[in-house]
């Protein structure tokens, strides 16, 4: 297993104090965060977030996608309940990376959807790999989780790495017209459960 913990420390935010662990990646150089509340090693289920990184979406405020709205709903939801983790994978653009998304982007401005887009860039729709979380979570303790996420591909990822989700939690924010095309391509290609999209 080449994921490694590195370092943790407090992380203040405007929904709450998270601890901070850092990890890294040493196949792939990436470096991976998960942020905790509460005692999550207890055994008992954790409200959690599985997080694929969107600079966009999380860091510039971008309407394209939802990302950064259902990051956000995530940090609110786990400071509600005063106990919860979310995974920060550094896997930008669902595994191509940010200049590889920004090169999609600009085919999507052109009429292709987000699918058609990899594919013409000659990448898979979904790159993204979920290994690094078996280590990443079993560092923390977490075993059985009440995943955030609309994805079911996600839900038999963390299966695949023995940890047990006792429940999907639809994670609906952020619809607005410049990303409804990209909602709606998720549900009809890639298998994303979304009510309404
Ligand atoms: N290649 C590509 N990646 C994108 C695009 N828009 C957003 N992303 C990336 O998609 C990832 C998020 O994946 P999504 O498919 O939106 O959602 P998900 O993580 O599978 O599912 P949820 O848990 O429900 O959010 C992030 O890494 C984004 O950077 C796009 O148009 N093309
Ligand atoms: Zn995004």
């Amino acid at each position: 297993m080449s994921t490694v913990f590195v370092a943790a420390s407090k992380l203040p935010t405007p929904h709450g104090t998270f601890i901070m662990h850092g990890f890294q990646d040493e196949a792939t150089g990436k470096e991976h965060v998960a942020l905790t509340m509460g005692d999550v090693g207890s055994g008992e289920p954790v409200l959690g977030r599985i997080h694929s990184e969107c600079l966009t979406g999380d860091a510039l405020f971008s309407m394209r996608c939802d990302c950064g709205y259902q990051l956000e709903a995530a940090m609110k939801a786990i400071a509600e309940e005063g106990r919860g983790v979310i995974l920060y994978l550094r896997q930008e653009g669902r595994g191509i990376g940010l200049l590889n998304k920004i090169r999609a982007y600009e085919l999507q401005d052109d009429g292709a959807d987000t699918v058609e887009a990899n594919e013409r860039l000659g990448f898979a729709p979904d790159m993204r790999k979920y290994d690094m979380c078996e280590v990443m979570l079993r560092h923390l303790g977490i075993t059985k989780m009440r995943l955030m996420t609309n994805n079911p591909r996600k839900v038999d990822a963390l299966k695949n790495i023995d940890i047990d989700i006792v429940e999907r939690v639809p994670l609906q924010t952020g619809k607005n017209p410049h990303n409804e095309r990209y909602i709606a391509t998720k549900v009809g290609k890639l298998g994303h459960l979304y009510n309404n999209a």
